[in-house]
């Protein structure tokens, strides 16, 4: 497992705005130096008054550093409004980059990640990633730079004022950086550990949302108020610890602070005692002192929150990278004639675990329906999702007519098939668009007419608004969604149908008329049926009989309940036979 690297992950975000940020940079640097313009201007301004104090003749000078020193106040403004118009232009793109950027990444992992994630835990990593990158910009890059130019420049005024007053300011700023970079690790670890607490608060919280029904007829609130409570206190702790740290740092620096200026004014007084310094020079350093430490202090703030935020970029990044299983096989270009299915000497397993195998060849013939039975955890969906490609063996290779699965495009594999799930879920959107999913090349037309033979085109025309209408999961009952999902199916152009328990939570009316339409699918497709219900399948070509991970039966119903085995007792049971 690669790890993203943050400094390229922070370098891609910024690099379609290089130009920009060239002009972010260039407008912090003139708003330095217009700001130290503007203290030499003012130190010349106060030595001549005070020489006009004595000579009335050089006030026309005074005239000429008050203009310099109104034109350094204007050119500050100007370049600071023309950076915040450059951020403008900048910050809100690369935000929604960040978050597209973490979106596709996501849809880059393997299918087993999806089946083993929190998806409230990921997403809320996911916006912090987006939401601290964009502070990165807007908050840290820009003020480390203006900190770095107005020290710098302070360094040059004190050695040209004194320098013993110079030596003094490059110590103070870089040990008061040294410490507080040396410092900062400490706060990036308790930074990190925070946001994977907040992350999993707010995965326990949708756990308990997704539990509602059980919530409210168990009286768990009260419970769960407690279970979230003891969460929340954890991260509240851990907050607590992380602000005392910070509280400790800049407790101890504003002690230097004081100490250094207590020094320096009166050693200025010293010097102006010995007449070896004007009455502008002593402004200068004083101005100098309070800008030093106010920049240290930005440093200091920016530098801790700066490094919270890595820690919870970070904390994002290794989340949403926790992807284990990735495809190594090289991708092949595939020929159909026929579209057999075929599978040799597989095993499947999770972590270490076989949940899936089968020595041998087992063949199907295009165009065969097949039925899948089984206890339940038997791995009939297991075996499912291998053909889909959504798995893969650790051992063994399956073919799609004489193509090795592995070695298809997951896409081209996948355009093959047509799932009607066994928990159907719909997205918040249409009627319409739910089924259109299917095939997005379909027409209204073609979605109605496979909505009829679903047996839900009548229940869609007595909504408000038809086709059109908005769904959500809670707006339908099961049986309602399955036939949506049935529907969906029946509009793909597939090859292969996989109805997985997808009549379960019908009626016995509307079952068997689905039932028919199944029957009524072109020939030429095979369709897999996994049923718990015998009667359902008993008409298929060949019968899968499933038994703790292996197909411990085979062949059609009659030949199958001829012989004693796992279906005949299945069958008995359900026919009281
Ligand atoms: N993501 C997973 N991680 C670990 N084990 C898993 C995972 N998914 C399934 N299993 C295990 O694999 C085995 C086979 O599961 P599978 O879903 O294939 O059974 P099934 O026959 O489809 O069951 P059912 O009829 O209840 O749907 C089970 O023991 C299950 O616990």
């Amino acid at each position: 497992m690669k790890r993203i690297n943050l400094i390229e992950f922070l370098h891609n975000a910024i690099k379609p705005y290089r130009l920009i940020f060239a002009g972010v940079i260039l407008c912090v640097g003139i708003s330095s130096l217009s700001v130290y313009g503007f203290f030499w201007s003012i130190k010349y301004l106060l030595d001549t008054l005070s020489e006009c104090t004595k000579d009335m003749s050089k006030i026309g000078n005074a005239y000429k550093f008050s203009a310099l020193s109104i034109s350094f106040i204007a050119a500050y403004e100007l370049s600071a409004r023309i950076r915040e118009y450059l951020q403008l232009k900048m910050i809100p793109n690369i935000k929604k980059n960040i978050i597209d950027e973490v979106a596709g990444k996501t849809f880059s992992y393997s299918y087993n990640f999806f089946q083993n994630f929190t998806p409230t835990k990921f997403v809320y990593s996911a916006f912090q990633v987006s939401e601290s990158t964009s502070d990165l910009f807007v908050d840290y890059i820009v003020d480390f730079l203006k900190t770095g130019f107005s020290l710098t420049l302070a360094c040059i005024t004190l050695f040209y004022v004194n320098s013993t007053l110079g030596y003094l300011g490059i110590s103070w700023i870089l040990i008061w950086m040294l410490s507080s970079v040396l410092l900062s690790k400490i706060t990036y670890s308790m930074s990190y550990k925070l946001s994977d607490l907040r992350s999993s608060l707010s995965a326990k919280w949708t756990n308990t949302f997704d539990n509602i029904d059980s919530v409210f007829v168990y009286n768990g609130v009260e419970k769960e108020l407690e279970k979230n409570k003891a969460y929340s206190e954890k991260v509240m702790n851990q907050d607590r610890k992380l602000y005392k740290f910070i509280l400790l740092i800049f407790s101890s620096q504003s002690v230097v602070t004081v100490l250094i200026t207590i020094f320096a004014f009166f050693y200025m007084l010293r010097l102006f005692k010995y007449g070896l310094t004007t009455p502008g020079d002593f402004m200068l350093v004083g101005e100098i002192i309070h800008n030093i430490s106010h920049n240290l202090w930005e440093f200091a703030q920016d530098l801790s929150w700066l490094i919270s935020d890595i820690g919870r970029i970070r904390q994002g990044l290794d989340m949403a990278h926790s992807d284990s299983i990735q495809r190594e096989n090289q991708i092949q270009k595939i020929n159909f004639s026929n579209y057999d299915i075929s599978m040799q000497d597989i095993s499947f397993s999770y972590n270490d675990k076989e949940v899936f195998s089968h020595d041998g060849i087992l063949k199907i013939k295009q165009g065969s329906k097949i039925a899948l039975v089984g206890s339940s955890g038997s791995g009939k969906s297991t075996f499912v999702r291998l053909l889909l490609g959504l798995i893969y063996p650790q051992k063994g290779e399956i073919f799609l007519g004489q193509n090795k699965t592995s070695h298809m495009n997951e896409y081209e594999l996948r355009e093959n098939f047509a799932l009607i799930p066994q928990d159907p879920k719909v997205f918040e959107d249409t009627i319409l668009s739910n089924i259109r999913y299917g095939s997005f090349e379909s027409t209204k037309d073609e979605a109605m007419e496979a909505s009829q033979k679903a047996q839900i085109h009548d229940f869609i025309m007595t909504l408000p608004k038809q086709y059109e209408t908005e769904i959500k999961n809670n707006s339908l009952s099961g049986g309602q969604r399955q036939r949506l999902m049935i529907a969906r199916g029946l509009l793909r152009n597939a090859k292969i149908f996989i109805f997985d328990e997808s009549t379960s939570a019908l009626d016995t009316i509307t079952e068997r008329d689905i039932l028919n339409a199944i029957e009524e699918i072109d020939p030429s497709k095979t369709k897999f049926i996994i049923a718990h219900r015998l009667y359902t399948i008993k008409n298929a070509d060949h019968i899968l009989v499933f038994d703790d991970g292996k197909i411990v039966q085979q062949g059609n119903h009659e030949s199958l309940i001829s012989k004693e085995g796992l279906y005949k007792e299945l069958y008995q049971i359900q026919t009281d036979k």
